[in-house]
């Protein structure tokens, strides 16, 4: 890992492998970080999120895991972060202390969506508790309003938070408002923050108004692609960057009217890998056969500027 190098262009949000009995299945990450790094030419990681059940886990499974991205990825991989939201904030905390003692590059907190913060005050002094647990890691607010109902604006949120967060270093704003995140990006004029944009369908727009780059889902088996859409719009080639991002919308909105979520991911990285994800936990149930044939049949379809 790299100590120190700002986050930027492409994070994983890793998903997690699980046995056909539905125990997490540790042994296949170390093939999965290989093919992350050779087949799609992603170097960072974002473990347990929403795509990687984090919530879903429990306190054990969550720490076996970090434990293993951050192992496995060592001289492989520029940046491990590591969710550590929770419900319970000595929960959080815990985890917190744990990614910072086994060496995480950084740790992210998504805002509690049961008891919710009704203001950014509660929700800043939520996650200033478990930041300061690890004080030397760099922390990022993870905002997903649609999931977790909490629609604090981020902009107003940025007010004051370095000297109430001191480690704090960015956000991975996994929403579709724009007005907010360009708002936040025109807030940091001294550049001291990562905004990392987790609406894969739209990471063209972000980028148009400075997002650094992008934690998703698709990363994992369309990273080389959207690689290539990163790489034309700071060239800057804008018609060939969209017709990246009209492909990957394509085969997006194809399988979202299918029904999309994690366990359709899962079973979407399993056929593009030759890695078994294995099925989701509960209350996910696994895709279905149709969706599978369907889904494959789109995405071999498709034919990428690059002639793959
Ligand atoms: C709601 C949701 O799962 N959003 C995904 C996206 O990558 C999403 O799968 C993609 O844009 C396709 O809709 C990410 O923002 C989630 C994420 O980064 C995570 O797993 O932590």
């Amino acid at each position: 890992m790299t100590p120190g190098k700002k986050l930027q262009g492409l994070v994983a949000a890793t998903i997690t492998p699980m046995t056909p009995d539905g125990q997490i299945n540790l042994s296949v990450i170390r093939q999965y970080v290989d093919y992350l790094v050779t087949e799609q030419n992603v170097k960072n990681v974002f473990v347990n999120g929403t795509t990687g059940e984090g919530l879903s886990l429990n306190i054990q499974e969550r720490k076996q895991l970090a434990e293993e991205w951050v192992c496995q990825g060592k001289d492989k991989l520029d940046h491990v972060i590591i969710h550590v939201g929770a419900l319970s904030l000595p929960e959080s905390q815990e985890l917190a202390q744990h990614a910072a003692a086994i060496g995480a590059s950084g740790i992210a907190v998504i805002a509690p969506f049961f008891f919710k913060p009704t203001n950014k005050d509660e929700l800043i002094a939520f996650l200033q508790k478990v930041a300061s647990e690890a004080p030397a890691v760099p922390f990022y607010y993870y905002h997903i309003p649609l999931l977790t109902g909490v629609k604090i604006r981020v902009e107003g949120l940025l007010d004051g938070i370095k000297e109430r967060i001191p480690t704090f270093q960015g956000v991975k704003f996994s929403d579709t408002d724009l007005l907010d995140l360009a708002q936040c990006i025109n807030k940091n004029e001294r550049e001291q923050f990562a905004f990392l944009y987790g609406v894969d369908e739209q990471l063209l727009s972000a980028l148009a108004i400075g997002a650094d780059g992008a934690v998703g889902s698709t990363y994992n088996y369309l990273g080389r692609q959207t690689n290539l859409m990163l790489q034309a719009f700071a060239k800057p080639d804008l018609a060939l960057a969209r017709k990246y991002q009209f492909l990957t919308g394509e085969f997006l909105s194809f399988v979202i009217k299918l029904g999309f979520g994690v366990a359709q991911t899962k079973a979407v990285m399993t056929f593009v890998s030759g890695i078994p994800m294995g099925p989701p936990r509960l209350p996910l149930v696994d895709a279905s056969e149709e969706f599978i044939v369907k889904a494959k049949a789109k995405l071999d379809s498709i034919v990428w500027p690059d002639g793959d």
